[in-house]
């Protein structure tokens, strides 16, 4: 399938942080010989979406000459109730019985317990991680990784510093020294997992022909993918839903319909776009009309994993805390909209934003205890005002 491009200009997003255009810079210089030789791809991650990342990506190295056959893929160790590892049951099934049953990853799929090995040899790497590892990760691979090695991240979440908010392509750049795309989208990974037709979006920062790269490695006729050069909004489009989700999860838990649920996901969408966009004045509006915004909203708040647990929670008018439910309902799976609901209250918290994203700030008040549940609606509604860069002000 061709890879589809968004027509737009050139120019870097002004927020790049010097080690990002540094990487990118490298990359760039790199890039002649990247295209030419046979791309060798390892996947950090072995979770839900990992695995059917891999299941995707290894059918299209066996199909396209321009890839190394073999993919890779990390896996945090462990033992199954069996007593085996669970590396070795995929090796010997090429099934992740854990995390993605019933499901075969493709026979050039080789499962590594050991980080330093399976990331070696590649020059694509692939991270698809609970984004709670990712600094751990990171510090483990520093000074292990080529500076031409080209990184994507399929993790939905982001950490905050000292010095701000830092978005986890930021933190493996950074880290690493290496240029880093995104993908994100409408993605629940077992509806992707059993080939039903979805989309994605790849965001990039300045170097098409890699972003194209990427396109190439993803698309599958049921999975189409877009590149768009905003990777700062395809992130946070990606992360913040997560956190959008959780209201939705708690409106179904209270029972309060469908009406109710579309009014918190259009309010949670306006506060994705606000917090984006002041984070980052580089961020476009059409990101979020693609795969990764709005469609990723709708299908996060009607079937994640986020909104499930949610629901659970309000259902139990918020006794049961979220870590318990997590653990009860998920069978190792892990949430992303919880820790991401206290960074993003941390960063508000921090810039004196609090008032200006009720729902935002609503919701990690709710999975702390603070509030009830239905304090989604009531708090929610307040109606924000955004102070505009210009000094005017603007009631959304
Ligand atoms: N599952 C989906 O439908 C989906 C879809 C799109 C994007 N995502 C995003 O992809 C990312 C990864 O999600 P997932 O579904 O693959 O993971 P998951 O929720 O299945 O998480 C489990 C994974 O975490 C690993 N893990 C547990 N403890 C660890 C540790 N201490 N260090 C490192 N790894 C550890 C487990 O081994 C397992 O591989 C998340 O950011 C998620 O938001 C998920
Ligand atoms: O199951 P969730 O809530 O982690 O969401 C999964 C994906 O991000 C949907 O695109």
């Amino acid at each position: 399938m061709a890879p589809a491009f968004e027509a737009q200009g050139g120019a870097p997003p002004p927020q790049a942080e010097p080690v990002q255009e540094q990487a990118a810079a490298a990359a760039s210089q790199n890039n002649a010989h990247f295209s030419n030789y046979e791309s060798k791809v390892t996947i950090v991650g072995s979770g839900n979406w990992g695995s059917v990342a891999s299941k995707l990506i290894a059918s299209n190295t066996l199909r396209l000459s321009s890839f190394h056959d073999e993919v890779r893929m990390w896996v945090f160790e462990e033992i199954l109730p069996s007593g085996e590892k669970l590396t070795d049951v995929i090796n010997s099934t090429n099934e992740n019985v854990k995390y993605l049953p019933g499901i075969k990853l493709g026979k050039n799929v080789v499962a590594d317990p050991d980080l330093e090995n399976a990331v070696k040899d590649a020059n694509m790497l692939v991270f698809v991680t609970p984004h709670q590892f990712m600094e751990g990760i990171c510090r483990k691979l520093v000074g292990k990784i080529n500076g031409d090695v080209q990184a994507i991240s399929l993790i939905k979440g982001m950490e905050v510093k000292m010095e701000g908010p830092c978005m986890i392509s930021s933190l493996i750049s950074e880290q690493l020294g290496i240029n880093c795309c995104v993908l994100m989208g409408a993605n629940i990974a077992n509806e992707i997992a059993t080939e039903k037709f979805s989309e994605a979006t790849v965001g990039y920062r300045e170097n098409r022909e890699i972003a194209e790269k990427w396109v190439q490695l993803f698309s599958t006729p049921y999975f189409l993918v877009t590149a768009v050069q905003d990777v700062e909004g395809v992130e946070l489009c990606g992360t913040l839903k997560n956190v959008v989700a959780l209201a939705a999860g708690f409106v179904d838990g209270l029972e309060m319909g469908n009406n109710t649920k579309a009014a918190i996901m259009r309010i949670g969408l306006r506060e994705m776009k606000a917090f984006s966009k002041l984070l980052f004045s580089s961020v476009k509006d059409t990101t979020f009309f693609e795969s990764c915004g709005v469609a990723d909203l709708i299908t996060t708040c009607l079937g994640g994993r986020n909104r499930k647990v949610a629901e659970a929670f309000a259902k139990n008018g918020g006794k049961r805390s979220f870590d318990k439910l997590e653990a009860e309902m998920l069978q190792g799976q892990k949430l992303q909209g919880v820790s991401t609901a206290r960074e993003v209250y941390e960063v508000l918290g921090h810039r004196g934003w609090l008032e200006l994203f009720p729902l935002f700030a609503t919701v990690h008040e709710i999975c702390i205890g603070r509030l009830p549940p239905s304090a989604i609606v009531e708090h929610s509604e307040r109606k924000p005002r955004f102070e505009l860069l210009d000094g005017s002000t603007q009631y959304c």
